[in-house]
């Protein structure tokens, strides 16, 4: 039994209304609820997908991994439990909150908090509806999309993602970032999208690196493109993987991190063979200057 796809992230940030407006101005996602303190946003039938709370970290605060059941459920504990990972099943109230049916918590090795639950809301009687007009966001068995991790040890999280909570290696990239800087990605899927997560051994003052939302549309990612490049924020500019053959650029996040808005990847399939690659990308996804560089 593994985990079955990632259902929602959460980020803690110091400016919940930049939040506000990045999601729905920039990105295009619904805005299910929101204060000062804390927002959620929609992206499909689902009641949330992604969510911010106010603090001082801006960095990941939680991913919810997704089963299909309880009995799914019991049986990821059990497998996390048999790797030597403390699980907590979390109360009612607390499942209540998070709108699912059950609710179970542990750590990855650097301390970040990993939820597995089953049982989200669907709102089909709300229908996801763009605040800017974006057809639509690749999930269903694929998830909500993929992020990105920077970890000191690799070995460890490895250990955690693959033993433990059961994702598969896709590939690896040895990605020589500059002159100076290499590190190799390993990419992981839990389902039929290339990665789900991927793990960078780089330091890093942040854990995540990145996390990456998929249009319907390849128009979608163009007019998101545009947005960036009116406020001068992007961070990576259009390109074409090498793995995932995922047409996207990357964008700057109120927070610092990036997130990465693609189209077009492709699925993992049965008969999948790891393979290796020296680039993150055939074309593109080049560094943008800053005016003065
Ligand atoms: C760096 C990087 C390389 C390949 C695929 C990705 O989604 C990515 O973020
Ligand atoms: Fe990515």
């Amino acid at each position: 039994m593994s985990v079955q796809r990632l259902g929602y992230l959460g980020f803690e940030v110091s400016d919940v209304q930049a939040w506000r407006s990045f999601m729905t101005q920039k990105l295009g996602v619904m805005e299910a609820s929101g204060d000062e303190a804390s927002a959620r946003f929609r992206i499909d039938s689902r009641a949330w997908r992604l969510q911010v709370d106010k603090g001082t970290s801006d960095d990941i605060s939680f991913a919810g991994f997704e089963v299909d059941s309880a009995q799914s459920l019991a049986a990821i504990r059990k497998r996390l439990e048999a790797h030597g990972v403390e699980v907590t099943t979390e109360t009612a109230d607390a499942a209540a909150k998070r709108g699912v049916l059950g609710l179970l918590s542990c750590s990855d090795p650097v301390g970040s908090r990993v939820e597995i639950y089953y049982g989200a809301t669907e709102l089909f009687e709300e229908p996801f509806n763009s605040p800017t007009g974006v057809h639509g966001f690749l999930t269903d068995d694929q998830g909500l999309g993929h992020y990105v991790l920077a970890v000191p040890d690799i070995d460890a999280a490895l250990s955690f993602y693959v033993d433990a909570l059961g994702f598969h290696l896709s590939d690896i990239i040895d990605w020589q970032i500059s002159e100076t800087m290499g590190t190799t990605l390993h990419f992981l899927h839990c389902n039929g999208r290339h990665h789900t997560l991927a793990l960078a051994s780089i330091p890093s003052p942040k854990k995540v690196h990145h996390f990456m939302l998929e249009t319907t549309s390849m128009d979608d990612v163009g007019f998101a493109y545009d947005r960036f490049v009116e406020d001068e924020t992007v961070v990576l500019s259009l390109g074409r993987h090498t793995n995932d053959h995922m047409f996207s650029f990357y964008g700057g996040t109120p927070s610092g991190f990036a997130v990465e808005y693609g189209w077009g990847a492709r699925s993992v399939e049965p008969g999948w063979s790891v393979v290796r690659y020296d680039k993150i990308s055939y074309w593109g996804h080049k560094p943008t200057k800053k005016p003065g560089d």
